[in-house]
């Protein structure tokens, strides 16, 4: 793949921002050349103003950088932003003007009508609105590739095998959240702690808009959304990472259990195709004993880069139920950015 490419985190102190630091230390295609964060932590060295919460310590060579303010220049090709959602829009928007590449967990371009919410095993064809993207909005090289939130990129994997074979005409989805969603320090723990919170700003509405435009196509009209109904309800758990998800699922034709088992599996998309560096080798892993999956035993599968689905039955009220489990800041963040960029990078994207 040659030498590898200069990249920038935004947002780089938080939970997300950690995540990319961590993940893109040693990476084969990618080399985190500038660290950005706020005023609070700019001027300083990472390793001071970076309150570290992984495991083991920041990599020695990101510690010893300086964090950038956002407001300054950004000289890498790449961006990868965790900046908080609200922030995130311009700041990407002006960075993709000059010819920025520009990979984002943040919210605030998810919906728009020009812009790929991917999920590279799930519609890798959608990186086609690139080029209106840049027709629109009048930029030459630059453009910005958003991944859906936490709790929707999990959905969404564990739904697109069965959208595929069965059809899906509604859903119900009840998610249990981890601390680590809400950014750190997050929640207040006196609110946490012996606690379920039953509402998280905005997040059920993300799973009910985001799972459409995932499983919807693009063509030359621009997206078309899935025709789906779901209903999401979405709660704060004390977990520390793992969103999990109780989804039960009314299909266009029956199927079994074996079936539905068979089809989630087996299922393989574009990263396993080409054997991208960060693409987990089982994108769904399915679990059969009755008390899985649990976070504290399966988020970290697959290097945190799978779905874990467990307890598929049948529903008394649709067709079919079953838990869904993922790592948040892994695959429903930092990892999905960059196997982002690592798909876009093989369709000569990055070049
Ligand atoms: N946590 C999760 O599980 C997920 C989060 N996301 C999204 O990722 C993004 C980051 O979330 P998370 O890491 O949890 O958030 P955190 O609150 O942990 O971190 C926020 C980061 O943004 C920086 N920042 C804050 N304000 C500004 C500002 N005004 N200008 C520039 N930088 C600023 C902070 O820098 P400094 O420390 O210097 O102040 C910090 O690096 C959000 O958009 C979130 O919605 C998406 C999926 C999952
Ligand atoms: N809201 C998510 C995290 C998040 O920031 O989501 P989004 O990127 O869609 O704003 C959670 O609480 O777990």
């Amino acid at each position: 793949m040659g030498e590898r490419i200069d990249v920038a985190v935004l947002g780089a102190t938080g939970s997300v921002g950690q995540r990319f630091v961590q993940l893109l230390d040693g990476h084969p295609w990618f080399r985190v050349a500038e660290l950005v964060g706020s005023e609070r932590s700019a001027g300083k060295r990472y390793g001071e103003v970076c309150d570290w919460r992984l495991s083991d310590a920041p990599p020695r060579e990101a510690a010893e950088m300086r964090v950038q303010h956002y407001e300054e220049p950004v000289r890498s090709p790449v961006v990868f932003s965790a900046l908080p959602g609200g922030i995130a829009g311009e700041v990407e928007a002006s960075l993709a003007a000059e010819g920025k590449r520009v990979f984002t967990n943040a919210r605030d371009h998810r919906m728009d009508p020009d812009v790929p919410l991917m999920i590279p095993e799930v519609n890798a064809d959608h990186v086609a609105a690139i080029q209106a993207q840049r027709e629109r909005r009048g930029w030459k090289d630059g453009f910005i590739v958003t991944n859906p939130n936490c709790s929707t990129i999990h959905l969404v994997l564990a739904l697109k095998p069965l959208w595929d074979a069965f059809g899906i005409e509604q859903a119900m989805v009840t998610t249990l959240q981890a601390a680590s969603g809400a950014g750190y320090p997050g929640v207040p723990s006196m609110d946490l702690i012996d606690n379920v919170v039953p509402f998280i700003g905005g997040e059920e509405e993300k799973i009910e808009t985001e799972t459409k435009k995932l499983l919807g196509s693009y063509g030359p009209d621009g997206f078309r959304y899935a025709d789906l109904a779901i209903s999401a309800t979405c709660t704060r758990v004390p977990v520390r990472d793992g969103h999990t998800e109780a989804v039960s699922l009314k299909l266009g034709r029956k199927a079994s259990v074996e079936e539905v088992v068979e089809i989630l599996a087996s299922y393989r998309g574009r990263p396993q195709e080409l054997g991208l560096p960060s693409a987990p080798e089982r994108p769904i892993v399915v679990r059969t004993e009755n008390d899985r999956p649990q976070p504290i035993l399966d988020r970290n599968v697959e290097r945190g880069m799978a779905s874990v689905v467990g307890r598929v039955r049948p529903c008394n009220v649709f067709d079919v139920r079953f838990v869904v489990l993922g790592h948040n800041t892994i695959r429903g963040a930092a990892g999905a950015s960059i196997l982002n960029a690592e798909l876009l990078r093989v369709e000569g994207y990055l070049d």
